[in-house]
């Protein structure tokens, strides 16, 4: 019996020019929590739809604690929260509860449920008269309310406020310390930072860095040197010396360099420029290293 979560192997999935997913190989090791993490358009929702079986590869193979997709769902072992999951006109948290109960084998129970959810004072409320984080955790509670060992969530922490998301964290890493897997894709670098112990860094379909946080933060090495804009020309911040990539956010300037003394020195002759400072390459440096096109680096 193979125990492992999950194993993709040789995953792709086209959609006519585009290669969505373009070669995969993920094993995931029960108990731990994943994030996929990638920009817009980097295969995260393809490849979840693929995890779940809810669309076929083209080619690869995906299997779930040793089943395909369709078994381990069957099986009860697999709960998803998606992006556009509808439930009935009317219904209650607690009538989502109990159909997601109904579905699966071992069940957990309707008070644990509510209590990791942290809706027990939501029970009897309509799904429709809840605030937005209620009713992001709603749609969680409904996707582990089977207990699943495997829980994917697509996204989960898109359109909440920072409280809203702190609360809603609080209780995915509940479920989580339980001992299940959870799979999540993000696009928030912070999220996958501070809620994963492993970061799967996807671009174009494809896996770019595979390591826990604090690895990736070293893996790309080098420092970023931020500064604002003032006069200075913005354009060859690119050809500075040991600089690797750039990014100009509401008039600061980031770049990622791999000899910062270099950098600031070419950087002060002959370009005008406020607020500098010199810091340890963060996981959003090494997203971008990592992910930038070829040549860009
Ligand atoms: N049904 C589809 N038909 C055509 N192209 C698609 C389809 N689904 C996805 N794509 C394309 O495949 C690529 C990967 O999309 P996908 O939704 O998997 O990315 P993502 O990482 O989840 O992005 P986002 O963060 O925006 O949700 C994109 O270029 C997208 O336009």
């Amino acid at each position: 019996m193979d125990d492992t979560a999950v194993r993709l192997t040789g995953l792709t999935r086209r959609f006519g020019p585009v290669r969505a997913v373009d070669g995969i190989d993920l094993t995931i090791a029960p108990g731990s929590t994943v994030a996929l993490l990638g920009p817009n358009g980097a295969g995260k929702t393809t490849t979840i739809a693929l995890l779940l079986g809810l669309t076929p590869p083209d080619t690869g193979t995906v299997t779930l604690f040793g089943r395909s997709p369709v078994e381990a769902v069957r099986a009860g072992r697999v709960g998803a929260m998606l992006q556009d999951a509808g439930f009935p006109a009317g219904a209650t948290v607690r009538d989502v509860i109990e159909l997601a109960r109904a579905l699966y084998p071992r069940p957990l129970d309707t008070a644990r449920v509510l209590a990791l959810a942290g809706l027990t004072d939501r029970a009897d409320r309509r799904l429709d008269r809840l605030s937005g984080g209620e009713s992001q955790r709603a749609r969680f509670a409904f996707a582990m309310a089977g207990g699943p060992d495997l829980l994917v969530l697509d996204e989960p922490g898109a359109a909440l406020d920072v409280a809203a998301r702190q609360v809603f964290w609080a209780a995915i890493r509940r479920y989580a310390a339980d001992g299940h897997t959870v799979l999540f894709s993000t696009h928030h670098l912070h999220e996958a930072d501070e809620y994963a112990d492993r970061v799967v860094m996807l671009a174009g379909g494809r896996v770019v860095a595979d390591a826990p946080p604090a690895r990736l933060r070293t893996l790309a090495g080098g420092r970023t040197v931020a500064f604002d804009l003032a006069d200075g020309p913005v354009t060859g911040l690119d050809l500075l010396p040991g600089v690797r990539s750039v990014r100009v956010d509401a008039g600061r300037v980031s770049l990622t360099t791999d000899d910062a003394d270099a950098t600031v020195l070419a950087l002060a002759t002959g370009r005008g420029f406020r607020g500098l400072s010199v810091t340890d390459a963060g996981l959003e440096a090494a997203f971008l290293a990592l992910t930038a096109p070829e040549g860009e680096h």
